[in-house]
């Protein structure tokens, strides 16, 4: 795998004291609220793993898959819900972890989504914010870092399914998938 990366973006050592830091903030946001934090499977995985740990106050998990149409490495904004919730957010203070957000298609969808089932609060944490390539107008309430417009992999973040175990996060070398 790494002979395929061209840099590497964020090392293992930065990825885990942010996730750390994030823990933190998050953990004083929702003292008292047991949030209902949702894993946007499957890239988000490792990220909301390793947050959970670091939030120090009562909560629960759940997840959800949803899948992108014609999607390699571009987005095409036609979501469908793959696996659902298996907990009713209705009056619940929801957390979404995503690990990417690029032209913002899948989460709005899912936030508005979330909105419509009642919950108390829709709030989203994710660990890489592209905003160079946003198509709608979203901003995450929590975020790690900002990164260039370049395709990344590592940490979660797949290319054809690929790379999701690597503990850093690269930037593909283009000849990989183009
Ligand atoms: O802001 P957007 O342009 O919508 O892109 C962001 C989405 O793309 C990735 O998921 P992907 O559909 O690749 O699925 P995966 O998490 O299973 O890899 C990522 O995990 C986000 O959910
Ligand atoms: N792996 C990966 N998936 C994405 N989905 C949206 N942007 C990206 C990216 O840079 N890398």
């Amino acid at each position: 795998m790494e002979k395929d990366i061209e840099k590497i973006l964020l090392s293992e050592e930065e990825i885990s004291a942010k996730v750390s830091e994030l823990g933190s903030i998050l953990s004083e946001e929702y003292a008292g609220k047991n949030p209902l934090v949702i894993c946007v499977l499957r890239g988000a995985a490792p990220f909301m793993t390793d947050l959970v740990r670091r939030m120090t106050i009562p909560l629960e998990m759940d997840f959800m898959a949803v899948s992108s149409y014609g999607k390699s490495t571009q987005s095409s904004g036609i979501v469908r819900i793959m696996k659902d919730l298996d907990t009713s957010v209705e009056d619940r203070h929801v957390l979404v972890v995503e690990d990417i957000i690029d032209s913002g298609l899948t989460l709005s969808y899912l936030v508005d989504n979330l909105e419509r089932r009642n919950a108390a609060s829709v709030k989203v944490v994710t660990l890489l914010d592209k905003p160079a390539r946003r198509a709608v107008d979203l901003k995450p309430h929590f975020s790690g870092f900002q990164i260039p417009d370049a395709f990344v992999v590592g940490y979660g973040l797949d290319y054809a399914e690929k790379y999701r175990n690597l503990p850093y996060i690269g930037i593909l070398k283009p000849s990989v998938y183009s």
